[in-house]
């Protein structure tokens, strides 16, 4: 079965619109700052190598994508795609100011429907995207469809703890997001939003069967903060 966010996209890109100028901090403020580090273990791990061309799908105010356009480096290229206008804004500007206009293209896109042929890419990358699109098992097919043989699939996405006291604990902790949004921006509908989907989210086990009948193998993961975020990594072997 697919999993699905049944949120119409058009409600949710204008959400992301709407959240946009915030979402950097109100990220730093519900990680508790962890995001940072989830990112810098994530980039470690995948060990992107010089002239790569990547994709970061979903890449909202670029984080990840100025991150693997710093790891490949001028012979490299990234793009950039996300269906946000707003959040691209922001990328744009986080780029100029990295200095790494040459090598990212921000792309207006459809996760959905990537504007790719077959077999381009070394990497794809989704950051805390997946569980937004209105169908993930898609978005994980047509990441694989445009990697080439041997390129990888990553993901980086909230997860769920396993541990029952861990669980009750971060529940708790969830149910405050819309109201600490409520208080420092004024946001509490998109960040209620924000909180359901992270909740409906599929455990780190599911995801890897997902990642599998996408076409990836050598499916590995890692969890992060006990369990509140995880890393997904696929291979591609045509
Ligand atoms: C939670 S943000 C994550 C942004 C960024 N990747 C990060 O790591 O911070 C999710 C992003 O996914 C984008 N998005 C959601 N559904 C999409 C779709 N179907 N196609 C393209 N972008 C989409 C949103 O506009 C938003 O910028």
């Amino acid at each position: 079965m697919s999993l699905t966010n049944k949120t119409p996209e058009t409600k949710v890109e204008s959400l992301f619109d709407q959240i946009a100028d915030n979402y950097d901090g109100m990220n730093s403020l519900i990680s508790l700052g962890n995001h940072k580090h989830w990112r810098k273990l994530v980039m470690k791990q995948l060990n992107v190598q010089p002239g790569s061309f990547a994709i970061d799908v979903c890449c909202g105010t670029g984080d990840w994508t100025i991150a693997l356009a710093r790891a490949v480096g001028p012979s490299g290229q990234v793009i950039g795609l996300d269906f946000s206008e707003e959040m691209l804004k922001i990328a744009e500007k986080k780029v100029a100011a990295a200095g790494l206009r040459d090598r990212v293209t921000l792309v207006k896109g459809d996760a959905m429907h990537l504007p790719y042929d077959d077999n381009q890419f070394d990497l794809a990358t989704i950051g805390f995207g997946l569980r937004n699109v209105p169908d993930a098992d898609q978005v994980l097919h047509e990441m694989t469809r445009v990697i080439h043989d041997q390129g990888r699939v990553a993901c980086l996405e909230t997860s769920k703890p396993t541990n029952p006291i861990i669980k009750l604990g971060w529940r708790a902790y969830f149910n405050l997001v819309p109201i600490m949004a409520k208080l420092t921006v004024n946001k509490y509908q998109e960040y209620s939003y924000l909180q359901r989907t992270t909740a409906e989210f599929v455990s780190a086990a599911k995801l890897v069967e997902m990642f599998q009948n996408a076409g990836l193998t050598d499916v590995s993961y890692r969890q992060f903060t006990f369990g509140a975020a995880a890393f997904h990594l696929g291979t591609k072997h045509a």
